[in-house]
């Protein structure tokens, strides 16, 4: 039998959970929860980092103090709203000071550029681990994975593909010190989540999620929640010159596809809002580019061939 994976888990044995409460607008299944707040809803988004599975153990503190907060805006991101405050997880081999003021250092740079306090957390002794809890406040309309309708065009921001490019030219000595691959390392290493692109997104993107797992596994996730399917268009899902560089341009296009570790948001808008779409990238400093539409049926199409298995995404427990 297939093991199962963490969506599996999900949907089985943690959805659903707890009381019923009429202040849940919107529980397990998006990139943050909904909750109703006195005047604004409220969002909240957790996600863990483990060293070896989320970010290689050679990498500096400071860049893991980024990512640990990074990963969480996103998610406050794909939902249109403002990131507001973060707890933090720590679990720590030992007390390594030098390593935890880097790490200090990295993540308050970030919160400060977004506004986020550090109001808490909890510290403990064990394998390297690091969970953040973001809680924000959404702006207007809140972004979710569902609502994307048939007609509607398929946006991504940024050059995905290029951080899991990134990631391989970390992990290979031979090829991390050339400055032919800097801006690739520079994708991985130093995510930049797009947190005004998706508030100038919202009242405009009918859904949106980011792009954790690999552009064609998150998309399907919008398809899924919405009951559409999205055809990409592949000359719209040309990689990055330096990605194209590194691996080729078959594996480029894979890469783009399936990578993961993105942090871009990728989002769906009615053709008519084309327009406020480019307005609100421009706003936002943002490159976006439409790589697509939503269409009746299922699933995730490049040019008119489904994907599947060797586009999944990330999964956490394949083998
Ligand atoms: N252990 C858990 N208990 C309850 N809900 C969970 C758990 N793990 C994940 N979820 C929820 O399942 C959904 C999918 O999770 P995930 O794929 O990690 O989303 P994301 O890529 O946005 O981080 C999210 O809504 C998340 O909050
Ligand atoms: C050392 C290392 N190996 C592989 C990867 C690639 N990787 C690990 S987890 C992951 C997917 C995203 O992580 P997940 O825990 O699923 O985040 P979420 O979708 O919950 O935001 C990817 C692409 C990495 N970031 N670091
Ligand atoms: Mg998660």
């Amino acid at each position: 039998m297939a093991r199962a994976s963490e969506f599996d888990l999900i949907g089985r044995y943690l959805a659903d959970r707890g009381a019923r409460r009429r202040d849940v607008v919107l529980g397990v299944g998006d990139d943050a929860a909904i909750l109703a707040g006195d005047d604004r809803p409220l969002l909240m988004a957790l996600d863990t980092l483990v060293e070896g599975v989320h970010f290689p153990a050679d990498l500096p503190a400071g860049w893991v103090g980024h990512r640990a907060l990074a990963v969480n805006l996103s998610d406050i991101a794909a939902m249109g709203g403002e990131p507001c405050w973060a707890l933090l997880g720590l679990t720590l081999p030992e007390a390594d000071e030098a390593w935890v003021r880097a790490f200090a250092d990295g993540l308050e740079a970030l919160a400060r550029r977004h506004a986020v306090a550090l109001v808490g957390g909890d510290v403990t002794r064990g394998p390297l681990s690091i969970s953040v809890q973001v809680a924000g406040h959404g702006n207007g309309p809140v972004l979710r994975r569902a609502g994307a309708a048939v007609g509607d065009r398929v946006w991504v921001s940024g050059r995905p593909g290029d951080a899991m490019g990134g990631l391989a030219v970390w992990q290979d000595p031979t090829q991390r010190d050339r400055r032919q691959w800097r801006g690739l390392q520079r994708a991985f290493i130093a995510p930049r989540p797009r947190v005004a692109l998706g508030q100038a997104l919202a009242g405009i993107a009918s859904a949106a999620i980011d792009v954790s797992d690999g552009l064609v596994a998150d998309a399907g996730h919008i398809a899924r929640s919405s009951g559409v399917a999205i055809a990409l268009q592949a000359t719209a899902c040309r990689p990055s010159a330096r990605l194209r560089h590194w691996l080729g341009d078959t594996a480029a296009r894979q890469t783009l596809l399936a990578g993961g570790d993105d942090y871009e948001l990728c989002f769906t808008a009615p053709a008519a809002a084309d327009a406020a779409v480019l307005q609100a990238a421009r706003a936002s400093r943002t490159p976006v580019r439409c790589i697509g539409a939503v269409s009746a049926g299922a699933g995730v199409w490049l040019d008119g061939e489904a994907l599947t298995a060797d586009t999944a995404g990330y999964r956490h427990f394949s083998d």
